[in-house]
């Protein structure tokens, strides 16, 4: 099989993306399979993980809890050349993100009036970093430094055990990235931990982070009891190109995300049947030689696919109905095309900005939205990791003057209660 490519009239590619985009939010059988592992969490604590662990990642644990002396091992025994790569992306991602970070305010303008708004961090968060078919140092660096910029007291991370321990670069860029407990435990059974707590592992009130289907789907499914970031699910690129974009290195961009996840979704939509074709030939060869070739070529052949536009403003369209998690823009001047994307995660302009820029080393977070949700979430950044708290102080003076309207609006809604509490400070 090749990857897919679509040359309808424009009317029914539209349906089409739609219809794909349902079928990669709704998967009934996932909800149905996490709903379980939630459940047996939530009643039997660290029995079910450890149970799940087993079954799933064929690791069975005694203590979940990473010792802190594994963890300095694995920094002292880092290779300068990896630990001189995640202080150059720690670095980046910090100047970055510290421009994000906001102070509240003080509003004393109207006599005998002050309002405000305090900015507090979050006292306990709960890091999901994704590790069953790749490792992912650097998925740490990019929720734990918003983290700790945000000043959240208790920053705990969650990944998939391995059979011989987490890789060490892992517990390297944690321990760079000021993370303050690892457990060891992954998918839907690690965040139900999070959400509800365990024995070992101490509840939370906001998980962070992407994974697959299944972690995903279990973020959504705890919303509520607690907080979470957004859905970060198998890693999507949208490419828009034209024909004088270079066929092999649009194949190599969207096939850096292909493997990631058999579900992760490549999609270019161009205005050139000559690029769409020249791109189906080049993903190929290059599929060929990559050594996640399997998991590669499922995304290509059942989730990828290349649309063959009119013009630039449907292939626009196009891309932002789909709300992409990455979009590239393979155009000649590329910034001027800005102004006409309204969902995506993040973008990349220009022929060198090729994806996996922004994946290790840009700055900009590489923890977005999946599965058409850039259309309502954001990026993960220090907001994440905050939350704002209000208060107001009001002379005598200041409320007798708002008084009349206070008690006029309480009795229009029928809360005499309401207007008698204001009116009781004018009682002698
Ligand atoms: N959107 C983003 O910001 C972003 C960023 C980085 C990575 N990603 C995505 O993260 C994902 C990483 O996936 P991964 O699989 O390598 O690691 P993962 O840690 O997300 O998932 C592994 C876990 O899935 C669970 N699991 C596997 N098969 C299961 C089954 N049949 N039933 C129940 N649970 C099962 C296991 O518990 C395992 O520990 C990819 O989809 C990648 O695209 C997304
Ligand atoms: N592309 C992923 C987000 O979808 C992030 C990542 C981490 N490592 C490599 N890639
Ligand atoms: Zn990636």
């Amino acid at each position: 099989m090749m990857i897919q490519i679509l040359n309808d009239d424009f009317k029914t590619l539209q349906q089409q993306v739609t219809k794909r985009q349902q079928q990669t939010a709704n998967k009934p059988e996932i909800e149905a399979a996490v709903a379980d592992i939630l459940a047996a969490v939530r009643e039997r604590g660290d029995a079910a993980v450890k149970e799940y662990e087993a079954k799933f990642d064929q690791v069975e644990l005694d203590d979940l809890k990473v010792p802190q002396a594994t963890i300095d091992a694995a920094y002292e025994a880092c290779e300068p050349k990896l630990l001189d790569a995640l202080k150059l992306a720690k670095r980046n991602i910090t100047s970055y993100h510290e421009k994000e970070i906001t102070h509240g305010f003080i509003d004393a303008e109207q006599p005998g009036v002050i309002r405000g708004q305090k900015v507090l961090p979050l006292a306990a968060v709960g890091l999901y970093v994704p590790g069953g078919t790749a490792a992912y140092p650097s998925t740490i660096l990019m929720s734990a430094i918003p983290a700790k910029l945000a000043g959240v007291d208790q920053v705990v991370m969650v990944t998939p055990p391995q059979p011989k321990g987490i890789n060490p670069a892992v517990l390297t860029a944690a321990k760079l990235a000021g993370v303050d407990a690892i457990y060891q435990v992954g998918g839907a059974q690690a965040i139900a931990a999070l959400a509800y707590g365990t024995e070992q592992i101490p509840q939370v009130d906001k998980i962070m982070g992407p994974g697959n289907i299944f972690v995903a789907t279990a973020k959504k499914q705890v919303f509520g009891q607690v907080d979470i970031d957004m859905i970060a699910g198998p890693s999507e690129i949208g490419i828009i190109a034209d024909a004088g974009a270079e066929p092999d290195q649009v194949a190599a961009d969207l096939l850096s995300q292909a493997e990631h996840d058999r579900l992760a979704r490549p999609m270019l939509v161009t205005d050139s049947q000559a690029l769409a074709t020249k791109v189906a030939a080049a993903i190929e060869k290059r599929l060929q030689t990559l050594p996640r070739e399997e998991i590669a070529r499922a995304s290509v052949d059942d989730q990828g696919f290349i649309a063959v536009v009119a013009n630039l403003d449907q292939a626009f369209t196009l891309m932002n109905q789909i709300a992409p998690e990455h979009l590239e823009i393979q155009l000649p001047e590329p910034m001027t095309y800005l102004n006409q994307i309204r969902n995506a995660g993040s973008v990349f302009l220009g022929r060198e900005a090729s994806e996996p820029l922004g994946d290790y080393v840009a700055g900009p977070n590489h923890i977005l939205p999946t599965a058409g949700s850039a259309r309502f979430f954001s990026p993960l950044g220090v907001e994440a990791f905050v939350k704002r708290t209000q208060f107001v102080q009001y002379t005598k003076d200041a409320l007798s003057n708002e008084k009349d309207a206070i008690t006029t609006l309480a009795r229009v809604e029928g809360l005499e209660g309401h207007a008698r509490a204001i009116e009781s400070r004018f009682e002698d």
